[in-house]
């Protein structure tokens, strides 16, 4: 029995996941950022709540295919309000592979060693990003190790949900219409990425029916893109 159906019009070359996926090289030490009840070095992926199920928001978003020649994206797929949606509404929540990396602090981002496959990826999306001092290991010499930027994001470019489908906002719209919010889950303790529609002044802002959910990548998607 699969936790959702699939939501109308989903590409068959990405696998639909309505639960967050763990990566299989996430670091059990750094379980500790993305989940609230790990607190302790002897927590595991299973001794953990399971990720939390996120269920397509038919009742509020679908997928369509774009095919004005003047959309950007167009021969892509968009999401696309099914009703109004106010300002200030939670929309649906970004599912994908979660994985991490440590960067070192004092080296460039940018240099080989820090290469991770998801940088190339235009579906990932950073959910948390901090600063951590590893714990000292036995085979350590130096007593006080370095602090390391632990890197941590949710890729949805092969396994995800319909959020994978939301296009930004340039050349489509003056302004995106929602945005990312990084949440903790009540029950689960997991953190998680969900997209709000943006409150504009005296009530304005939302989706209107039929308006296309636009959201900003931010200038560095674009710039890595164009470099
Ligand atoms: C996260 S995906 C968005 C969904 C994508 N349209 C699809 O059908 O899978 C990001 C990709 O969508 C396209 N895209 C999104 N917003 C765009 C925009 N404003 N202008 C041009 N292409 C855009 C680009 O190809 C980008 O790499």
């Amino acid at each position: 029995m699969p936790d959702d159906p699939l939501p109308s019009n989903w590409p068959s070359s990405v696998i639909y996941t309505a639960r967050p996926i763990l990566s299989p090289h996430f670091p059990p030490d750094q379980l500790q950022y993305i989940n609230r009840l790990a607190t302790t070095p002897t927590h595991t992926i299973r001794s953990l709540p399971p990720l939390p199920l996120c269920k397509h928001p038919k009742d509020l978003v679908r997928i369509k295919l774009i095919t004005q020649p003047e959309h950007p994206a167009n021969g892509q797929n968009g999401l696309f309000a099914v009703r109004k949606v106010e300002g200030g509404c939670k929309v649906i929540d970004y599912v994908g592979v979660v994985h991490s990396r440590t960067l070192s602090a004092t080296a460039s981002s940018s240099s080989s060693a820090n290469h991770h496959p998801y940088e190339e990826s235009d579906y990932d999306l950073s959910l948390i990003r901090c600063m951590s001092v590893p714990p000292p290991t036995p085979s350590t010499t130096n007593p006080k190790p370095e602090p390391v930027l632990v890197d941590i994001g949710i890729d949805a470019a092969k396994h995800g949900n319909a959020a994978r489908m939301i296009n930004d906002y340039r050349g489509i719209a003056p302004k995106p219409n929602c945005e990312f919010r990084q949440v903790w889950d009540a029950q689960s303790g997991w953190a998680r990425m969900e997209v709000w529609t943006i409150a504009g002044a005296a009530g304005a802002g939302g989706l209107r029916k039929g308006e296309e959910v636009l959201v900003s990548y931010g200038k560095g998607f674009w710039a890595a893109r164009t470099s």
